[in-house]
């Protein structure tokens, strides 16, 4: 970096870290995903993040990098930001001490000292030919443009680097933004609509014509959680052919507050209708997203009497995933058709602690592979890279499907070789599972994919709601939440289910674990809320909720 230039660096980030200073006694982490707090303390981790955003960018010779401003399912006065990699995934977690350290730098010197080091360690090349390009995306809460402020100032303090505000968008859209525009393909929000909808018509133009069987009602009923994933369908909803949908607790103003009573994680946790569904829906197939719309579940009320559902969760999703895509490769290599070609694929399901203990036995009784992670998005969407095919999900719906590059080109050439049989179901199946990897999006899970994904396997495997439901039965289980004095004295191991410290947590809940049927219980500390989180799962929901408790006892005894 030239003379003048370095000076310049230097005093941007003096200038910019002396107008967001740290309030004394805040500390951030970077989580399960990115820094989340009250939204009216969180400028300053905000702005730190873009300076590392546009870090980051000049590191990776110019790509990309994104930045969301998003508190997901947490209330509204909640916010938080995270940074989206040139590949559409979650940040290299190489980088998250980084990212703690700056966040928490104590004053303007420090910060500087603290990044010229660093870029100075990672031999990030400041001042040369890469600028820096980060797109930002925020979601629909009161704090966001206020903190999207505070990022673009943090970017524009790396000299060169260059921002772009995509406006108010879902987590996934801006994901998938980063994604396409680092593969050199159209990257704006109406590319991702004709990309979804163009999509969607093929999977349904694919379906098998011999007609008999359940017709799946047109009628979906989404419950937006009053955030942007709402909004987006509303925008899309029109030119979905084959569906009629509508969207309750759209964000619209009068309909609610965000995430409150409504949204995928209450209709996960509590098993209950949303806010602004009634009697009147009974037998009726509905879904519900996060308040940034990356989370889907599905539900549907089997009687008026009580507002109860029967919830298909993420293990549900992935299960229904998984059939079809399973179903598609077998067409193409076992049908002894007139075409001797064949796709070897490596198909991996990828599950965290959390799923239900029936889905994982149900998923390994169709022969599939089921490997475990810790929490976490950044964790389940790294591990299912590793296969040609790789499924995840959370059980709280969040999850997708991806393809690696040269599964696509070889499904690419298949589809080439078959074209000219057109009527032939080896050639069907390809290009079903072709519309599958347009459709789903590969950057991040994404509800509003994963929905119209979910309608068309639904519509091509002519099951209703109830049929998906029934693949197998959850095993009743039981999260609860238990405030300690410091959570990060618990440390787990072995994806999770097994806490190492203190070792004699692990002993007690093995014995109470020991006295309950199909009993299966852990601990961890959340990664983003001042929590340690307990999970039980057993043959009966009391004794699920008795096992949750005991150990939750212990765990306030031990730790306070
Ligand atoms: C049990 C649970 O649902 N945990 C959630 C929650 O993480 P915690 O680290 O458990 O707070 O938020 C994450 C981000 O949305 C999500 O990835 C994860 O699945
Ligand atoms: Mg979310």
């Amino acid at each position: 970096m030239a003379a003048d230039q370095e000076q310049e660096q230097r005093r941007r980030l003096l200038d910019v870290a002396s107008r967001f200073p740290l309030p004394s006694g805040c500390r951030f982490s970077y989580g399960t995903a990115g820094f989340r707090a009250d939204g009216a303390t969180m400028a300053p981790a905000v702005c730190r993040a873009g300076i590392l955003a546009a870090l980051r960018s000049v590191k990776l010779a110019g790509a990309a990098v994104g930045i969301v401003i998003t508190a997901s399912h947490n209330p509204i006065g909640d916010n938080g930001v995270k940074i989206a990699d040139p590949d559409g995934g979650m940040m290299d977690q190489q980088w998250e001490p980084f990212a703690d350290a700056l966040a928490n730098a104590p004053d303007p010197d420090a910060l500087l000292q603290m990044v010229l080091q660093f870029v100075k360690d990672e031999g990030i090349p400041l001042g040369g030919h890469h600028t820096a390009q980060v797109l930002l995306g925020r979601d629909t809460r009161p704090t966001g443009e206020y903190l999207l402020d505070a990022a673009l100032q943090g970017i524009n303090a790396i000299v060169g680097a260059h921002a772009i505000d995509m406006g108010i968008l879902t987590t996934p859209q801006l994901h998938w933004m980063v994604w396409s525009k680092n593969k050199g393909t159209k990257a704006s929000e109406s590319d991702y609509f004709t990309q979804l909808i163009n999509s969607f018509r093929r999977m349904l133009e694919l379906l098998p014509k011999d007609k008999g069987g359940y017709e799946l009602a047109k009628k979906l009923i989404v419950d937006g959680a009053n955030g942007i994933g709402g909004v987006k369908l509303e925008q899309m909803k029109a030119e979905l052919s084959g569906l009629d949908i509508i969207v309750r607790n759209s964000g619209k103003e009068g309909e609610g507050i965000l995430n409150h009573l409504c949204g995928a994680d209450f209709v996960q946790k509590e098993r209950v209708t949303p806010h602004g569904f009634g009697p009147e829906d009974v037998g009726v197939r509905c879904a519900s997203l996060d308040g940034d719309a990356d989370r889907l579940v599905y539900f549907q009320m089997s009687s008026s009497s009580d507002n109860k559902v029967d919830l298909v969760d993420g293990d549900k999703i992935l299960s229904l995933f998984a059939l079809f895509i399973r179903e598609q490769l077998d067409v193409i290599n076992n049908n002894g058709s007139q075409v001797d070609k064949s796709l070897p694929a490596r198909l991996g399901i990828v599950q965290t602690a959390y799923a239900n203990g029936a889905s994982t036995q149900f998923l390994k009784g169709l022969g599939l592979e089921v490997v475990f992670t810790p929490t976490g998005v950044k964790y389940l969407h790294k591990k299912a890279l590793e296969y040609d095919i790789g499924i995840y999900f959370e059980a709280n719906g969040h999850g997708t499907v991806v393809f690696s590059e040269d599964f696509i080109s070889q499904l690419e050439s298949l589809s080439n070789d078959l074209s000219s049989q057109a009527a032939n179901s080896q050639y069907h199946a390809a290009m079903r599972l072709m519309a599958a990897t347009q459709l789903i999006n590969q950057a991040v899970g994404d509800a509003l994919s994963g929905l119209l994904l979910v309608e068309a396997i639904l519509q091509y495997k002519r099951w209703s709601f109830q049929n998906w439901c029934e693949l197998y039965s959850d095993l009743p289980s039981r999260q609860l939440k238990v405030k300690v004095v410091d959570r990060s004295s618990i440390v787990t191991t072995d994806a999770e289910t097994k806490v190492s410290q203190p070792s004699s947590l692990q002993e007690l809940i093995d014995k109470e674990t020991a006295n309950y049927t199909q009993g299966r219980c852990f601990v961890r500390p959340s990664g983003t809320e001042d929590v340690v989180r307990v999970y039980a799962e057993a043959s009966t929901q009391v004794e699920a909720d008795s096992l949750a408790k005991s150990v939750a006892h212990h765990v306030e005894r031990l730790l306070g």
